[in-house]
């Protein structure tokens, strides 16, 4: 597990203020700042406002040192044991960055096994199986400048797992992909944690990614943590409930105390809009009422509603569900609309 423990991390950089002069200016980037990685387990990591998400990755891949606080890696601190430490993490960054472009595929990964110390032999066999593993056999030897952006991602993969790290830090890895190799690349980090039991931190800018990928997020706000919850709970929490919507002919104004009252009975006090609509597309009859409820599970009322319409002589002509998302629950916190 990776643990970090009240890390604090203050900048110091000099500004000029005249010929001869500067003045000291200090940015604390992130404060007291404690999250944990399991082994098989994807982190998200959002920010808001210049949050801390880059300063945290490196702090962890051991690029930068925490100004204060402990950083451990399976119960190893970092602090004295870095070499130790870069063996079990590697860092995937998104984009073009950390590749040589004039190197091809395969001697950009005999470069990296090299900085890792692995043995030439050692290089030799998992540069083979890596290139195998992301589809770059044939291409291995060309220059990584001829590789197509797809490439050169399914490249990064490879690189970032030349030292075959327990834990993975994957700083916006699916940037400028077409669709298809994205969800492609999704489907590996999956693989890679829950297969191979791998340790992912990851930072998105694709809201619904992380949605789908991340078993926890941690939203940090200018450096300190704001919220840390699954990314569903962290929707309900921030951007409220969801509102199912129930199309059925047969209604009767006469079932509305009788439907509230049996919402309350499934766990559902809700707040009953109702309204008549016509549906052209809706078969056969042209007019339906939509019965509208808010509800922490819409799916859930669905399905438990089903009988009660079916009983009292409704029938359902359609549904929907209105869901909040990740991406509005981001939008309300970063607007400052949740206290
Ligand atoms: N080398 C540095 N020297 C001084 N200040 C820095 C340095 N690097 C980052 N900062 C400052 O630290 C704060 C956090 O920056 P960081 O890059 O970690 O945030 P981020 O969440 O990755 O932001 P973004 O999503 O915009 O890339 C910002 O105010 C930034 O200006």
């Amino acid at each position: 597990m990776i643990q970090m423990n009240e890390v604090t991390k203050t900048y110091e950089t000099r500004n000029r203020t005249g010929l001869f002069r500067s003045e000291l200016k200090r940015v604390t980037a992130v404060k007291n700042l404690s999250l944990n990685i399991d082994k098989g387990e994807i982190v998200g990591l959002l920010g808001l406002n210049g949050a801390g998400k880059t300063t945290t990755i490196r702090m962890l891949s051991t690029l930068l040192d925490p100004t204060s606080g402990d950083i451990q890696i399976d119960g190893v601190s970092l602090a004295g044991n870095r070499r130790d430490v870069q063996q079990k993490v590697n860092m995937i960054a998104g984009g073009e960055r950390m590749l040589y472009w004039r190197l091809t595929g395969r001697e950009n990964l005999q470069y990296f096994g090299k900085l890792y110390g692995l043995s030439a032999s050692k290089i030799r066999v998992e540069s083979d199986r890596l290139l195998a593993e992301v589809g770059l056999t044939e291409a291995a030897d060309q220059p990584v400048e001829q590789y197509s952006k797809g490439m050169k991602q399914r490249l990064q993969i490879a690189r970032g797992l030349i030292n075959d790290p327990q834990y993975l830090f994957l700083d916006e890895p699916t940037l400028g992909l077409d669709a298809p190799i994205a969800r492609q690349l999704r489907g590996t980090v999956r693989q890679l944690a829950k297969e191979q039991g791998k340790g992912i931190l990851l930072t998105s800018h694709y809201l619904q990614e992380v949605e789908e990928l991340c078993d926890r997020v941690y939203v940090l706000n200018r450096g300190e943590l704001l919220l840390c919850d699954k990314p569903e709970a962290i929707v309900r929490q921030v951007a409220g409930s969801q509102t199912a919507h129930l199309d059925v002919t047969g209604w009767d104004e006469a079932l509305r105390p009788q439907l509230l009252e049996h919402l309350g009975q499934l766990g559902h006090p809700a707040e009953l809009a109702g309204s008549c609509r016509s549906d052209e597309s809706s078969f056969g009859s042209d007019a339906f009422y939509r019965i509208s409820v808010q509800t922490p599970s819409a799916d859930r009322l669905i399905t438990e509603l089903l009988p009660w319409t079916a009983a009292n002589g409704l029938v359902i002509t359609g549904f929907s569900c209105d869901k909040p998302n990740l991406e509005d629950a981001i939008i309300l916190l970063s607007e400052g609309r949740v206290s």
